[in-house]
């Protein structure tokens, strides 16, 4: 894969430790009910499902379907990319840190038919200071079908501040809908107008 010396830990980083609290073994739920990659409430979302390892990898699964194509019978390479996102961001949510993907880069092998189910493998690689280094597969049909898809990301730590200042906070990011007449969680209700630049 090729992957840029910006989504590659420096030679030498160690792999963090786990955190103390990650579930492991466990299925991890969508952190957002109306998220487009992993929310049960969103009606054209990904609906990615997610099971913890080791504290450092998550297992994914997500089936591409007729609102994902690009070319007619195909996946879109865009919604490809959200998926691994997606499911690069469920580790760092094992970190129990909030951060957000800053580069993600995507290596497409193969075509990927309507109906397959993508099984996704995702790892921490490293941790320097704010940047998360990761790195995801996504295998066709089968934990060792073909290769379709690789990712690789840097994500970076952000204060809680972040989803206040440019959302509408992370009240949301518990599995709840968001859909109280309140405006939502994180990703939920109208736009506030209040998206500015730091
Ligand atoms: C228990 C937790 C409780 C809290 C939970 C709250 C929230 C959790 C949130 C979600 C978790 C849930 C599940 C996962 C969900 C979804 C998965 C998808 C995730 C996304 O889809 S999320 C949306 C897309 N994402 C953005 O919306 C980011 C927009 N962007 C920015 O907000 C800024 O751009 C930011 C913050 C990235 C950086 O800004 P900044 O000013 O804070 O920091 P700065 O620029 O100094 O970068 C610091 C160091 O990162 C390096 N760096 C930065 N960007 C780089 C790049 N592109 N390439 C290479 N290196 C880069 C710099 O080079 C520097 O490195 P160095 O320190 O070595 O100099």
């Amino acid at each position: 894969m090729n992957r840029s010396h910006l989504t590659v830990p420096p030679a030498g980083t160690p792999v963090p430790e786990p955190h103390p609290d990650a579930p492991l073994g466990e299925p991890l739920g969508p952190h957002y009910s109306r998220c487009f990659g992993c929310g049960p409430g969103h009606p054209t979302g990904l609906h990615l499902e997610a099971v913890s390892e080791d504290g450092l990898g998550v297992s994914a699964k997500f089936t591409v379907g007729d609102l994902h194509q690009g070319a007619p019978g195909l996946a879109h390479g865009g919604v490809l990319a959200t998926a691994m996102d997606e499911a690069l961001g469920m580790v760092v949510w094992l970190l129990r840190k909030p951060y957000v993907t800053g580069r993600l880069e995507t290596d497409y092998l193969l075509p990927v038919p309507v109906g397959t189910t993508l099984f996704i493998r995702t790892r921490c690689t490293g941790v320097v200071g704010r940047k998360a280094y990761l790195e995801a597969e996504a295998r066709m049909d089968a934990l060792d079908g073909p290769v379709a898809v690789r990712a690789a990301a840097l994500f970076v730590e952000v204060p809680v501040a972040h989803f206040e200042r440019h959302g509408d906070g992370v009240g949301g990011m518990d599995g709840t809908d968001g859909t109280d007449g309140t405006g939502g969680g994180a990703h939920g209700g109208a736009d506030t107008g209040r998206r500015v630049n730091p």
